[in-house]
């Protein structure tokens, strides 16, 4: 009998990271932290005000180097301006003034994209940013000044630049502060479907693990230093938030959301006493 053994494509993470540390003079926000995450695989970053969850997307972006470690993202180094990245930042009000039209803003994150500037190379553009416009349901306003626009109206247009340019990872920095329910719920069903549909990773920044909490395969959650990966289920207990944060925490599972109590007098989301 001959047996042939299945080849199985050996598929690289999407981010690798093995023994990675960051010190900034004689303070180490993070030291030793061992983390894959898979293709496709949403991973929600948590921890309070401080806990370096904004440096760990800065290393990701290639905007500042590891003090110790190494990173590999979408199978190489992290470099600025990496077309595989797409980079979802806070919600931050536009300048009302700027000569800037939505298609133009998504349009940016094509830059870094061998799409060339001859006929061809416009027209690909150009069909390329609609789609993406059309996928957050803001082909109404691709033509208005981006200023003008809703807080609501201006992250969906942020979205979409982060996916005109096709990531295989999608970084997430608290993408939906500020915005209300509806357009958070908006975002938050976009950014699922890309990594449904397209095998996206998503690290997904938040103080706020409920409105993403049935998306999350896994939490990252760092606190001074100290850090645990796993499945929510498997963080967010009181024994290992306690543990992280060093004092009694108290996670409690109120229908279908986590509400941290506890912390030091400043909860989970580092800014009050609960979590909801
Ligand atoms: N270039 C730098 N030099 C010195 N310290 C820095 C530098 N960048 C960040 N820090 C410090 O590192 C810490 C972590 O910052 P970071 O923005 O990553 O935290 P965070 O977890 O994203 O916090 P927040 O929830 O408030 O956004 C902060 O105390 C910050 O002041």
């Amino acid at each position: 009998m001959v047996v042939t053994l299945e080849r199985v494509p050996v598929v690289a993470p999407a981010v690798a990271l093995r023994g990675a540390s960051v010190r900034f003079g004689e303070r180490t926000l993070w030291d030793g932290l061992d983390l894959d995450v898979a293709r496709g695989e949403f991973l929600a970053v948590l921890g309070p005000n401080g806990s370096g969850k904004t440096t760990l997307m800065r290393v990701l972006l290639g905007l500042l180097p590891l003090s110790g470690g190494e990173v590999r993202i979408a199978g190489s180094a992290p470099r600025r301006g990496n077309p595989t990245i797409g980079y979802v930042p806070q919600q931050k009000a536009l300048d009302p003034d700027l000569p800037l039209r939505g298609r133009d803003l998504v349009g940016l994150g094509l830059d870094g994209h061998r799409l060339g500037l001859g006929l061809r190379g416009r027209r690909e553009r150009r069909a390329r940013v609609d789609a993406a416009l059309a996928s957050v349901g803001g082909t109404a306003y691709a033509d208005s000044p981006v200023g003008r626009l809703s807080g609501g109206e201006q992250q969906r247009l942020r979205v979409a630049q982060a996916l005109v340019g096709d990531p295989d990872v999608l970084l997430c920095d608290e993408p939906l502060l500020s915005l209300d329910l509806a357009h958070q719920r908006t975002v938050t069903d976009l950014i699922d479907a890309r990594r449904r549909d397209h095998d996206t990773a998503v690290l997904f920044v938040t103080h706020e693990i409920n409105p993403v909490l049935p998306l999350v395969d896994r939490v990252l959650y760092l606190v001074d230093g100290r850090f645990r990966i796993g499945p929510p289920e498997e963080v967010m207990t009181s024994e290992v938030l306690s543990e992280l944060y060093g004092t009694d925490v108290d996670v409690l599972r109120v229908r279908d959301r986590l509400v941290v109590v506890g912390a030091d007098g400043r909860g989970a989301d580092g800014s009050s006493g609960a979590h909801h």
